[in-house]
Parts: C-alpha cells; structure tokens; sequence
C-alpha cells in the first residue's frame, strides 16, 4: 500500500502538487494520469524518494508482511537519465553490482528485453525505444515490489508495447504494485485498474477505473458523434443547453437518445458520419472530468 497524505510540492511560483491524498493498493496497477504539466513527473518523483514534498507525506508498504517491511521501488523516469557513454551490460552490471539480493542476470534481463543483440553498443546509439527496453530492465532486473514508470510506451513500437502490457500483466499477477504515468490512455485501459488523475497539480480523481468510466455513463444515455462538421454541432448543443465531452476526434452527446441527437443536428442543415450509443470509454471520461474541472471555479493558489 501506498499512502499519500495531503501531499504538497512548491517550486518558488509553481505549485506542481497541491494537497495530494491518494491510497494504492498492493497489487494494483494504477495509471497516473493529466494534460502536460499536471504534476505527474513531479508525484512520481516525490513517491520515488528523488524529491522531498514541501509538505504532507508519503508512506510505503508496512501492508504485506506486517511491521517492518520494506518493500523494494524499482522505478524508471527518465530516458535522458541513463549514462550514455556506457553499453547497455555496463549499465546494467553496475546495477547489478549495487543490488546482488534478488538480482536477475544481465544476460537474463538483456535477452528478456530484446537487447542482447546490441548489448555492447554505447546507449548514446540507442533510439529512444531500446532506451526505454533498457530502463524497463534496469527495473525488473531488481526485481521490485513496486514498479514505477514515467510514460513507459514512449518511443516503443507496436509489438514493444504488446509486450510491455503483457510484462505488467504478469508482474501484476505475481501481487506487485506498478504505477505508470502515460499519455496513452487507450493503451492504459487494457491493463490499469485504477486510476489517478491530475489536473494543474491537483487530484481530480483517484478510483478504480470502471467507477470513473461509470460517473459520466450515470448522466443517462450516451451517444458518439462523428461529423465533419464537430465545432457546428457542438455550438448547436451548447445553445440548446444539452450536456456533451468534446474529445479531440468526437463528440459524445448525453441525456439524449440517438434519434433525437440525429433529428437536432438534421435540423440544422449539419451531417454526421458516425452516431452509435455507447458507455464511456476511459479516455473520453477524462476529457469530461478535465472539463468540468477547467469550467470549475478556482481558489488562486
Ligand atoms: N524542477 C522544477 N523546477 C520548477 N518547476 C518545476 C520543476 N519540475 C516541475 N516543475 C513544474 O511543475 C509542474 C508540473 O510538472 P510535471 O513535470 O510534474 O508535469 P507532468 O504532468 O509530468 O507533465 P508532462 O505530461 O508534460 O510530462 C509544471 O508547471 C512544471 O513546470
């Protein structure tokens, strides 16, 4: 379990995080989520131990084997933070070297992730997807009880990401907790349970993801529109006062059924290329939960 209790970060005139309190379980995978700038890097950071909050706390573990226990962070959060000048096996020995308890083989963790070919190459050679394969060893080659990782699909290609999410569903399995910031929030809702969203450093939301996907779906009926013409259509449902989340490629109307949000935009002389009733998916309820919060007044902080 981890705790974190009203948890505060101030950089002079930036509060990155304000007042953060948040539960995750043990076992769990939890993505952390939020526009450019949210706080995420900032929260990782503050779990990790690599920066002290300006005020609240967090507290790790104590959960699993009773008083006492300390369980191991294994955590990835910057590609530019590795040594370039050294091979991937360097890199990874010296890991190995400082960690020898519990600690996978270099070999073992070059081949499971896809490296042994190039595992002498300088990692300033490497594209950005062998260095996040390079970071992702240098976690679970230590063999944590938490993982913790900073936009992991970054740079990897389609199979890499298969594999990734396939990695975290195992680890998952095997009862360790893992948290991941992403951008990806379509790719996040085929593995996380739960959900932490920031907005402007606060928390909007800390949930299982079913329940947050659920909120938006218990406003009533939910209807996807597709059109050419989406700033039109979504113009005519602001004057009639019907409620809608405008995501960056669709519309998804709510309270209204799809013949009567078909009848509305026919009405006005406007098309539509795709219209089907729908629950919520993850992505557009985090549209909607950041949209509410920007029309939200706000104390100045
Ligand atoms: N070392 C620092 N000094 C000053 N301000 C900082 C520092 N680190 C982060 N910030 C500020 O804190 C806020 C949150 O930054 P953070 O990197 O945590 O956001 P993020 O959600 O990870 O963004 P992104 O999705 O773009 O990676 C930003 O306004 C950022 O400018």
């Amino acid at each position: 379990m981890i705790v974190l209790d009203r948890v505060t970060k101030k950089y002079r005139d930036t509060m990155s995080l304000h007042d953060i309190s948040a539960r995750i379980s043990a076992g769990s995978i939890t993505a952390l989520l939020g526009p450019n700038g949210s706080g995420k890097t900032t929260l990782l950071r503050v779990v990790t131990g690599l920066i002290a909050p300006s005020s609240g706390s967090v507290s790790i573990g104590r959960s699993r084997a009773g008083d006492g226990f300390q369980p191991r962070i294994g955590a990835f959060l910057h590609a530019e933070s590795l040594p370039l000048e050294a091979s991937a096996r360097a890199y990874l020995r010296h890991i190995a070297a400082m960690t020898p308890a519990h600690c996978m083989r270099v070999e073992e963790a070059l081949e499971f992730v896809g490296l042994a070919d190039v595992r002498a190459k300088r990692i300033r050679q490497y594209s950005l997807g062998m260095k996040q394969r390079l970071g992702i060893a240098s976690v679970i080659m230590r063999d944590p009880e938490i993982l913790i990782f900073d936009e992991p699909s970054n740079g990897l290609d389609p199979e890499g990401i298969a594999w990734f999410r396939n990695l975290l569903t195992t680890y998952s399995a095997q009862g360790k907790t893992i948290i991941i910031s992403s951008h990806f929030i379509a790719g996040v809702e085929q593995t996380a349970g739960h959900i932490v969203l920031l907005n402007r450093g606060r928390l909007l939301a800390s949930e299982p993801i079913r329940e947050f996907c659920s909120q938006g779906a218990s406003t009533g009926a939910t209807v996807r529109v597709q059109s050419q013409q989406k700033n039109e259509i979504e113009s005519v449902l602001a004057k009639a006062k019907i409620s809608y989340i405008s995501t960056p490629s669709h519309t998804i109307v709510q309270g209204l059924a799809p013949e009567d949000v078909a009848a509305l935009v026919y009405s006005r002389g406007l098309t539509l290329s795709e219209l089907t009733a729908q629950t919520l998916s993850l992505e557009e309820s985090f549209f909607q939960r950041l949209s509410t919060d920007e029309e939200a007044p706000r104390d100045k902080h």
